[in-house]
C-alpha cells in the first residue's frame, strides 16, 4: 500500500504543480490519472518513480519499503538503445536486473506478448505503437510491484489495446499496483478500479462506479 499525503511540486518558485497531493494506492487494483494537459500528471508520476524530487509531504509504502525499488514508470515517449533489435534491449533488460533468462525463454516471451513478428529488427526502425509495445513488454519482463503508465495505449491499434487491457487487469489482481494516465474516458472507465482526478494541484479519488456516460459527465464537470 502506497499512501502519499501533502505532496508538493514547483519547478520555479511561482509555478506551483502539484499543491498537497493525497491518495492511497492499494494492491490488486488498476488506478487511472485523469486531468487537463499541463496537469501535472507525468510530474506526479516521475516523482512516485524516484526520477524527480519533490519539494515536501509524504510517500509513505507499507513495511518501509522503498518506492522507487518497486516502481517501473513507462514513458509516454519510451527510450531504447535504437540501434540494437528489439530483442537485444529486452536482453540487455533481462540482465541489468539479473533474470538469467536462456535466449530461448526470452523468445517465448516475446511470443506471449505478441511482440515476436518485429522483435528481431532494429528499433530505430520500429513505429510509435511497436516502441510502446516493446515499453509495455519491459514492464511485464521485471514485474515491478508498482507500475506507472504514463499514456500507455495511446498509439495501440485496436486488437493490441485489448490485448493490453487484459495483461494490466490480470497483472494488477495477482497482488500489483498499476497507475495510468489517460486522457480517454473510455478507457479510464473499463480498467479503473479508481480514478484519480488531478484538478488545481490537488487530486480527488472515487471509485469507478459510473456508468461511461456518468463518468464522462463526471470529469468533464470536474476538471
Ligand atoms: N522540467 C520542467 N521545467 C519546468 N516546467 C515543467 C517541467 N516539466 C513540466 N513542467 C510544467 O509542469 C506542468 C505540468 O506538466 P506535466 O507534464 O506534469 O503535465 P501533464 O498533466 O502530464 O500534461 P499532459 O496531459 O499535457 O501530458 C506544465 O505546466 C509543464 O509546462
Amino acid at each position: 500500500m502506497i499512501q502519499v499525503a501533502d505532496l508538493k511540486k514547483s519547478y520555479r518558485a511561482k509555478m506551483e504543480i502539484l499543491k498537497g497531493v493525497q491518495f492511497t494506492l492499494e494492491p490488486n487494483n488498476i488506478y487511472c490519472l485523469l486531468g487537463r494537459n499541463g496537469a501535472g500528471k507525468t510530474t506526479l508520476m516521475k516523482i512516485l518513480s524516484g526520477i524527480l524530487a519533490y519539494d515536501s509531504g509524504t510517500i509513505i509504502v507499507k513495511d518501509n519499503k522503498k518506492l522507487n525499488e518497486l516502481v517501473h514508470y513507462v514513458s509516454e515517449k519510451p527510450n531504447f538503445l535504437d540501434f540494437l533489435s528489439g530483442f537485444d534491449n529486452l536482453d540487455f533488460i533481462q540482465k541489468i536486473y539479473h533474470l538469467n533468462m536462456s535466449k530461448d525463454e526470452l523468445e517465448r516471451f516475446c511470443e506471449e506478448q505478441g511482440i515476436q513478428s518485429f522483435i528481431h529488427e532494429l528499433v530505430i526502425n520500429y513505429s510509435h505503437g511497436m516502441k510502446h509495445q516493446l515499453a509495455l513488454a519491459v514492464a511485464f519482463l521485471i514485474k515491478p510491484k508498482v507500475l506507472l503508465l504514463d499514456e500507455p495505449l495511446v498509439s495501440l491499434d485496436p486488437i493490441n489495446i485489448a490485448e493490453t487491457y487484459k495483461k494490466l487487469v490480470s497483472y494488477a489482481r495477482r497482488g500489483n499496483i498499476v497507475l495510468l494516465s489517460t486522457h480517454m474516458i473510455p478507457i479510464a472507465h473499463k480498467l479503473a478500479d479508481e480514478i484519480l482526478l488531478l484538478k488545481n494541484g490537488k487530486i480527488h479519488q472515487v471509485a469507478n462506479q459510473y456508468s461511461e456516460s456518468e463518468l464522462e459527465h463526471y470529469v468533464l464537470n470536474q476538471i
